[in-house]
């Protein structure tokens, strides 16, 4: 019988396999940020141990800075970045440093040097980490005692997850990006349908898609609990890596990454793309989300008891009521960027809304691109003017407003629509609300100043 890729590419990695034991599996490339690696280098030094593969690994300053100015005013703040600076000088990292043209949040610069490559395993104390796995690696978030396990060692041990088929055919329809297809995939499957598995998209709407929508799609890939997501490199993923810094091309070796025809994964679930439509979320986990053109839904639609209580507590913190339109409901602040959507193609898509438009009155929009080199293309394209013609806010890269860790924060009580990956209750900031959605509806929503699919400006 043949194997699915995940599987391939884990046997090829396997340093040692026994009895009753997790793998212990190789390593390819280890990102490290200045959140989840402080105590692994503490364990390290305590051990008088050095960093077992230095070159194999690259640590990114992301979560913690700033996206105007150099300064972190915030002190815990800047004691982590400062021990991220400390430890990588002490063991002899690469560092890509607040104010270096290569910062960036580290999902987004990684693949844009060319590091990420088909095939590879790919680790880092971040969840999101699974944005790698649209190259056809196999790529995983990991905790901090496991981050200083890797930094000593170059292996994890780990035990191989089930395997998940998720398949979309049909063709998507213009406005609909990778975020909805998400978005959608979440909320068919909860949010709790992939843990414990690695999930492969495919189908002739995957494949159909650009790099950078790949990876929006397995960048989420964990907020349906899945250990991973990954996509078959491709044509596609030849012509990205084509001349990128870090990328020497091994088509030979990549073209024999796909799953056998007579595979067989522990489950599959299928989509129609041609029925998926622009999406957001109304309440505080990903999977409480509807078409734009719905209303917000009653807890008694769910029959799961479970799932109706925190439709019923999510409505609560959401302040929303059921059966209102989601086009009637008014955001104060929109954010593009994060590392779900802050690639070039997400500021070009946003631009194309936004050319010409403004941003309401009331509005606060903050366009964060993901990495300074994207932020660089984005200038010489024209789309950085665009937004700031249109009123919007032109930062610099990092995590921003995806997570309440810098000064990018919403105040309590306002209400966004984000391009970034979690809801939960605070994520932006303390009593912040959140709903989830493309950088499409995002421009649409900025001009409007409520929920708002582009195609609604027509
Ligand atoms: C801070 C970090 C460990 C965390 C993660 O693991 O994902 C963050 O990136 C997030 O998105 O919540
Ligand atoms: S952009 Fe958001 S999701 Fe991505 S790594 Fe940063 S905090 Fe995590």
């Amino acid at each position: 019988m043949g194997e699915v890729l995940a599987r391939k590419i884990w046997e090829a990695h396997l340093v040692r396999r026994a009895a009753g034991e997790p793998d212990l599996l190789y390593v390819d490339l280890h990102l490290v940020h200045e959140v989840s690696s402080p105590q692994a280098f503490d364990g390290l030094r305590a051990a008088g141990r050095r960093v077992r593969r230095p070159e194999l690994t690259l640590a990114m300053e992301d979560h913690a800075v700033p996206t105007l100015g150099l300064t972190i005013a915030d002190p815990m703040a800047r004691a982590q970045v400062e021990a991220l600076r400390r430890n990588c000088a002490e063991f002899g990292i690469r560092l890509f440093s607040l104010g270096d043209a290569e910062q960036g949040i580290v999902h987004v610069v990684a693949p844009q040097l060319g590091l990420t490559q088909p095939g590879m395993t790919i680790v880092c104390g971040d969840s999101h980490t699974s944005t790698h796995g649209a190259f056809g690696a196999l790529a995983f978030g990991i905790g901090t005692s496991e981050v200083e396990h890797v930094l000593a060692t170059q292996t994890l041990p780990q035990r191989m997850p089930r395997t998940m088929e998720v398949r979309v055919d049909g063709r998507l329809a213009p406005d609909v990006t990778a975020k909805d297809l998400i978005l959608a995939i979440i909320a068919r499957v909860g949010v709790g349908g992939g843990a414990g598995h690695i999930v492969e998209y495919r189908g002739t709407a995957i494949e159909a898609l650009s790099m950078e929508a790949r990876m929006t799609l397995c960048n989420m890939s964990i907020e349906f609990g899945a250990r991973a997501g990954m996509v078959a490199p491709d044509e596609t993923t030849y012509a990205y890596l084509a001349g990128r810094p870090y990328a020497a091309l091994a088509l030979d070796h990549w073209r024999g990454l796909r799953t056998d025809e007579d595979a067989v994964f522990d489950r599959t679930v299928v989509l129609d793309g041609a029925a998926v439509r622009p999406f957001v979320t109304w309440g505080t986990n990903p999977a409480q989300a509807v078409p734009v053109s719905g209303v917000v839904p009653a807890p008694e639609e769910f029959d799961d008891p479970l799932v109706r209580s925190a439709a019923e507590q999510a409505l609560r913190y959401m302040e929303l009521t059921p059966g209102t339109p989601v086009r009637d409901i008014a955001v104060d602040t929109v954010f593009l960027g994060s590392c779900t959507n802050g690639r070039i193609e997400d500021l070009r898509a946003a631009a194309t809304v936004l050319r010409g438009r403004r941003v309401a009155d009331g509005v606060t929009m903050l366009v964060v691109p993901g990495s300074m080199k994207v932020r660089a293309q984005a200038e010489e394209e024209g789309l950085a003017e665009v937004f700031t013609a249109a009123g919007a806010q032109w930062r610099a890269a990092g995590c921003s407003m995806c997570l309440g860790l810098n000064p990018d924060r919403m105040a309590p009580g306002t209400r966004s629509a984000s391009t970034s990956n979690r809801n939960f209750e605070g994520r932006q900031g303390p009593g912040a609300r959140t709903h989830l959605v493309s950088p499409l509806v995002a421009a649409a929503t900025a001009v409007t100043g409520r929920l708002t699919a582009a195609a609604d400006l027509d």
